[in-house]
């Protein structure tokens, strides 16, 4: 067992060939490293899991994380939530995350129910689930892919179901766009990434990770029959979105709306 995190350098020196990204050992070796200097508000995002779970979550209920890596997103929800609060089912394609995800969780949180399924979310048949969070993992699907997998999603959801996307999004705007791929280049900069790692890293993930338009996911939850969803986090070209199943979404201690 290995629960060492190295420094992301896989981009740091020149490569005559750049291979796809794929999530392969080396990723793994330094994903944690990886995701918290490459994705702005990956932390904020993960500090939220469990207080949008404790808004919307029937007592209980199981959370999908789709995608999950190395369970980040079970581990957050473990230090905000009792174990009888939720069970967690993980779910990722890459045999050395799953690996690591379940010795993480077994350690890191014992009390919880906490499993993690090697698998594809495409084809996964699921359980019904009271939320489901897809956190920078619907990026990395060929778009032809993307609808009939929320469609999926949203039929598993329970009443009063809530889904969490997380996703690297693309400006309809061409210039506001180019602007904030700019600016997200120099986040990396400024979390010591060089300019070679930011250029090969961005090859490796041309036709890998393909960005919509926060437009586009919101016509596609609607599409797929979400009630409403919304943007609940920006930071540069990375954004958050929740989707409710039920226009009547659980808020129990929410005010009572006003008149208008
Ligand atoms: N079809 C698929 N089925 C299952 N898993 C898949 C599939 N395609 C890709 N993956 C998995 O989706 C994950 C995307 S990373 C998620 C971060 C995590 N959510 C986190 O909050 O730390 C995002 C990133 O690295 O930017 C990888 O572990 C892939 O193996
Ligand atoms: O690094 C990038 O350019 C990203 O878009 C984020 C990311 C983070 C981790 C794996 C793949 C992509």
């Amino acid at each position: 067992m290995s629960d060492a995190s190295y420094r992301d350098a896989i981009f740091s020196t020149p490569l005559d060939r750049v291979a796809r990204f794929s999530f392969d050992e080396r990723v793994v070796a330094c994903f944690p490293d990886m995701i918290r200097r490459s994705v702005p508000g990956y932390g904020q995002i993960l500090g939220m899991l469990g207080l949008i779970a404790r808004r919307h979550l029937r007592h209980g209920a199981r959370v999908y994380d789709l995608g999950c890596s190395l369970g980040a997103g079970g581990l957050a929800l473990a230090g905000q939530l009792s174990p009888d609060a939720f069970r967690y089912t993980g779910v990722d394609l890459s045999p050395a995350m799953v690996a690591r995800a379940r010795e993480t969780l077994a350690a890191e949180c014992p009390d919880h129910a906490m499993e993690v399924i090697e698998g594809d979310i495409r084809t996964l048949d699921y359980a019904p689930a009271g939320m489901i969070v897809l956190n920078f993992t619907l990026q990395f699907l060929p778009p032809a892919d993307r609808e009939a997998v929320i469609a999926r999603l949203f039929e598993a959801l329970e009443p009063g179901g809530v889904l969490v996307l997380s996703e690297k999004v693309r400006a309809e705007d061409e210039q506001e766009n180019a602007w904030l791929v700019e600016r997200y280049h120099d986040f990396k900069r400024a979390n010591g990434y060089s300019d070679l790692e930011i250029s090969q890293k961005r090859t490796a993930l041309e036709n890998v990770l393909v960005p919509d338009t926060l437009a586009a996911h919101h016509a596609r939850l609607a599409g797929a029959g979400f009630a409403r969803s919304h943007t609940w986090f920006q930071f540069l070209n990375f954004a958050s979105l929740v989707a409710f199943k039920d226009p009547a979404f659980k808020d129990a201690d929410a005010p009572a709306p006003r008149e208008e």
